[in-house]
């Protein structure tokens, strides 16, 4: 089948690391007999560059006739003094709320070859990890009432019982084809939406009555995914609380350049990206992990396309190259070897079967 994917490469290490991905969906579709047809669009600073917005309206068009969206990553210090309407960030914003992708995954698994390089101490991460955060994406503060006057800024946080219970509904949904157990994390001793979302997510648990449910406060579960993050299954938090803990764990698993996500909402469309931002400390220096990027394409496959076993193929590549003892700079040991970005694509696409 011919499948249209939009591709916004973005900028810093964007394009780098969505190269090397479209590289490898190209030799999952030789394989297994699929095309993938690619229309690149503009968001961020490249668009700000071109356009003058962070989002234009053609790029809206482009991602509503596709199939599907791979994202790279948007920003970096040339836009950094614009004001937040026309900033890179919000047109990367713009994008999950037009297009309603209101449920951000963000699993993080622990490769077996990567448990030497977890900053943990190894009794704590034995056996491997796997948690999958669950973040609301197009509510709370990011998306409530902001203003400055003068000396004075305000950034609302707010949340309707509808966009709460929706959230919920999909953590219980991906809990019941796992391990069945929810962490809802809030901060209802402080936050009025953090209550009403502790109490919405108690009303949407009564619907799942084989999955367990406990709350955690977000100051305390940042100490616990570092001291014991495999108390954790499916972890359910609002979209900052969410934003923060997701990048806490990826380090848990080896890097930032390891955790990869999938934007959904209620129609079939999904948006692929890397959990990381453009890395302009790094861009085009051929330094970036392209291992998050190309996770994605692979939940791109799973959760949009309904393409498991081309998926678990490229899970596979990733794990026999990781194996194999390939390392990018990020998740190379001291004084190990690190290849560059493009060298860890071609070995992922040439492990693709
Ligand atoms: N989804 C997105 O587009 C997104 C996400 C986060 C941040 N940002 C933007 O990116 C810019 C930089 O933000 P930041 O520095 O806070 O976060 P960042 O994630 O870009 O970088 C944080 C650190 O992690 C490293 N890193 C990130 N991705 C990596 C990879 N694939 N391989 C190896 N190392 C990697 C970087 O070199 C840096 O040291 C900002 O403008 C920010 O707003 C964009
Ligand atoms: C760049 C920024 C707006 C974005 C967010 O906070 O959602 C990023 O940090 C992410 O995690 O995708
Ligand atoms: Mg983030």
């Amino acid at each position: 089948m011919n499948y249209k994917i939009a591709v916004i490469k973005g900028d810093g290490i964007g394009p780098e690391i969505v190269d090397e991905a479209v590289k490898v969906l190209n030799k999952v579709g030789e394989v297994y007999g699929h095309t993938f047809e690619y229309t690149e669009a503009l968001a961020g600073g490249a668009a700000i560059d071109k356009t003058g917005v962070p989002l234009p309206e053609e790029t809206l068009e482009v991602c509503r006739k596709s199939h599907a969206l791979l994202f790279g990553a948007v920003g970096g210090p040339k836009w950094d003094s614009l004001p937040s309407e026309i900033r890179p960030e919000k047109g990367l914003l713009s994008l999950r709320k037009e297009l309603n992708l209101y449920t951000n995954i963000r699993p993080a698994i622990m490769f077996d070859e990567l448990k030497d390089t977890c900053p943990l101490r190894p009794d704590i991460v034995e056996g491997g990890l796997d948690v999958v955060i669950l973040r609301e994406l197009t509510g709370g503060i990011y998306f409530g009432k902001k203003f400055t006057e003068g000396d004075y800024a305000c950034d609302c946080m707010e949340y309707s019982k509808y966009e709460i219970e929706r959230i919920a509904h999909q953590a219980f949904k991906i809990a019941q084809t796992r391990d069945k157990r929810v962490t809802s994390v809030d901060k209802s001793n402080v936050l009025e939406t953090s209550r009403l979302w502790r109490k919405t997510v108690e009303e949407t648990a009564k619907k799942y009555p084989d999955v367990k449910l406990n709350h955690m406060y977000v100051d305390n579960a940042a100490m616990q995914l570092v001291t014991n993050p495999k108390q954790f299954d499916v972890i359910v938090t609002e979209n900052m609380f969410g934003d923060i803990l997701s990048d806490e764990a990826s380090m848990i698993t080896g890097s930032i350049g390891m955790l990869p996500s999938a934007s959904l909402g209620d129609n079939n469309f999904g948006m692929y990206e890397p959990i990381h931002g453009s890395a302009p400390d790094i861009a085009g220096q051929g330094k970036a992990n392209p291992i998050a990027t190309i996770i994605s394409v692979s939940m791109m496959l799973k959760y949009t396309l309904g393409l498991p076993k081309e998926a678990q193929s490229i899970e596979d590549a990733v794990k026999k190259s990781l194996k194999d003892g390939y390392r990018t700079m990020d998740i190379a040991k001291k004084g190990e070897k690190a290849i560059s970005t493009q060298e860890m694509g071609k070995i992922i696409t040439e492990n693709i079967k």
